[in-house]
């Protein structure tokens, strides 16, 4: 039994596609299955999810990958990765929800997040969570469906609702309704939890108006949270690991050493360095958070958070319809000799660190009549690489932020060359390991150490192979005029923001 039980399922729940893959204990991909979603605008600025469709769509893709990758008697447990701050409230009884998730990238609050800050409230919140006042995070989101959905706010304080974050709906679910819980790592992305204490903090709930009784359960990434419900997959499989997927990626790249980078390219960009036992307070606009606790040994991390990535790429193909598919921009862009002058500035949701403007605008600059589709595909690319510039800065100011290779994983980090254009803008060397999965992989590596598939973090370390090394070769003075031409957009995109 012990032997046939080698498998692992892990749910990766994204911004923009739900998948379930299975890994052996060798961390090779056995089977994996994916579904895009629909994403929801109802207002500019706005950005929601329906989780009857995420579910739908988790339960389906479970089960196509655990058949084929040999049925559900080989899988020891399952481990949950997910979009992180996206919040979403349901009833305890008939497990509906009250209001769509309202998604990472929604802006809706950022009036009251400024407001907050006005009353000097960001020194204090930014002490308990490591993070800033934003509406990014799921604190003022939560609130706002407690203010403005009708009877929410009496039915959670009377116990009836439950909150959570993505990870905590799909536990509540595969459970059926047994466990309402969450890890500590989407814990920390809420804007509730004190990341020194170690729980919700009170000053918080009563800043935000948040009824205690809504929240979950928080515990470490690598525990039994729940058995999934007999009828759900042929038989009850422990839900082993949970963690946020940024979180769940470093752990994929096996960066448990402190001053290891990994910098995922989804929907978004997000970039973390783990700082070890040390909760490192930035003073460059970066956030503090939980990295990962596992067997009692809790890591942090500073990350740079960039909010539009990989969904610049989206909006060529769906927004513009200028490309089919993702992978055709890496054509595009090497088909021109250089950018043209052409820059984006992808601000679609606002702009994340280090600015931190909500309100900004998206803009593509630099356009004359020589300009084509070629030179705005590689706009977008350029983007991604000149954004997580602008975060390796702020991360050279900090202690220990001194990199010298950054692991590179996610959709867009498929693009050879995307990637290139990351090390010579970046001077520095970037590593693609073979599995690109990565934060599907970190929730298999929680979920199967606390089921014995592996013993220890050294057997994780173990199977990280390398794919691609990507060495910096451009010469300064490109490099300079190049990021010359970034900044110049970023100080017109942000102008108007400034002089308000
Ligand atoms: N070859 C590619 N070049 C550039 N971008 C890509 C490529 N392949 C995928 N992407 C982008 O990567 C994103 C998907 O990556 P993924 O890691 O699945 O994201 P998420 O988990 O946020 O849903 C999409 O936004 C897509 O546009
Ligand atoms: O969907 P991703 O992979 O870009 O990740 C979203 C982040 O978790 C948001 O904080």
């Amino acid at each position: 039994m012990h032997n046939t039980r080698n498998h692992v399922l892990s749910i990766d729940q994204g911004t923009t596609s739900s998948r379930a893959i299975v890994f052996d204990d060798q961390a090779a991909e056995k089977a994996v299955f994916r579904k895009e979603f629909h994403q929801y605008y109802p207002t500019p600025g706005w950005v929601e999810h329906d989780v009857e469709e995420i579910w739908r769509d988790v339960v389906s893709v479970c089960k196509e990958t655990i058949y084929k990758a040999g049925g559900v008697d080989r899988i020891a447990s399952i481990g949950i990765t997910n979009q992180r701050e996206t919040i979403v409230v349901w009833d305890r009884i008939t497990h509906t929800t009250v209001y769509n998730a309202i998604v990472w990238q929604d802006r809706r609050t950022a009036e009251r997040c400024e407001a907050m800050k006005k009353e000097g409230l960001e020194p204090i919140v930014q002490q308990k969570t490591g993070l800033l006042l934003d509406p990014y995070f799921s604190a003022s989101k939560l609130a706002w469906i407690l203010d403005n959905v009708p009877n929410v706010r009496e039915r959670a304080e009377k116990g009836e609702l439950a909150a959570g974050t993505i990870d905590c709906f799909l536990l509540w679910k595969l459970t059926n309704g047994q466990v309402h819980a969450t890890d500590i790592t989407n814990a920390s992305r809420t804007l509730l939890f004190n990341i020194h204490e170690e729980e919700w903090d009170d000053d918080l709930l009563r800043l935000f108006n948040i009824p205690r009784a809504i929240l979950p359960k928080v515990h470490p990434n690598s525990h039994i949270y729940g058995e999934t419900h007999p009828t759900l997959f042929g038989r009850s499989i422990p839900i082993a690991g949970m963690a946020g997927d940024q979180q769940s990626a470093m752990i994929g790249q096996t960066c448990f050493k402190p001053g290891m980078v990994k910098s995922t390219y989804g929907t978004g960009c997000f970039m973390l360095l783990n700082t070890g036992d040390e909760a490192v307070n930035s003073e460059n606009r970066l956030l503090t958070t939980i990295a990962y606790q596992i067997n009692g040994v809790r890591h942090y991390a500073l990350e740079g958070s960039i909010f539009v990535a990989g969904a610049g790429i989206k909006w060529l193909r769906d927004g513009l319809g200028l490309i089919t598919y993702a992978a055709q921009t890496h054509d595009m862009a090497t088909r021109i000799p250089n950018n043209g002058g052409v820059y984006m500035v992808p601000a679609f949701v606002g702009m994340g660190a280090p600015y931190w403007m909500p309100d900004a605008k998206g803009m593509i600059c630099g356009l004359t009549l020589d300009s084509t589709a070629a030179h705005v595909a590689r706009a977008a690319l350029e983007s991604i690489a000149y954004q997580t510039y602008d975060l390796e800065n702020q991360f050279k100011k900090e202690a220990g932020g001194n990199t010298e290779t950054v692991r590179v994983d996610g959709g867009a980090a498929a693009n050879e060359w995307f990637c290139q254009f990351l090390a010579d803008i970046l001077d520095i060397k970037v590593e693609r390991p073979v599995q690109l999965e990565t934060t599907a992989l970190g929730a298999a590596f929680l979920a199967g150490l606390a089921t014995e598939v592996w013993p220890d973090l050294a057997a994780l370390e173990k199977t990280w192979k390398i794919g691609s090394v990507f060495e910096p070769k451009m010469k300064q003075p490109e490099r300079n005029q190049l990021l010359a031409g970034w900044k110049d957009a970023v100080a017109r995109t942000l102008l108007p923001h400034q002089a308000s």
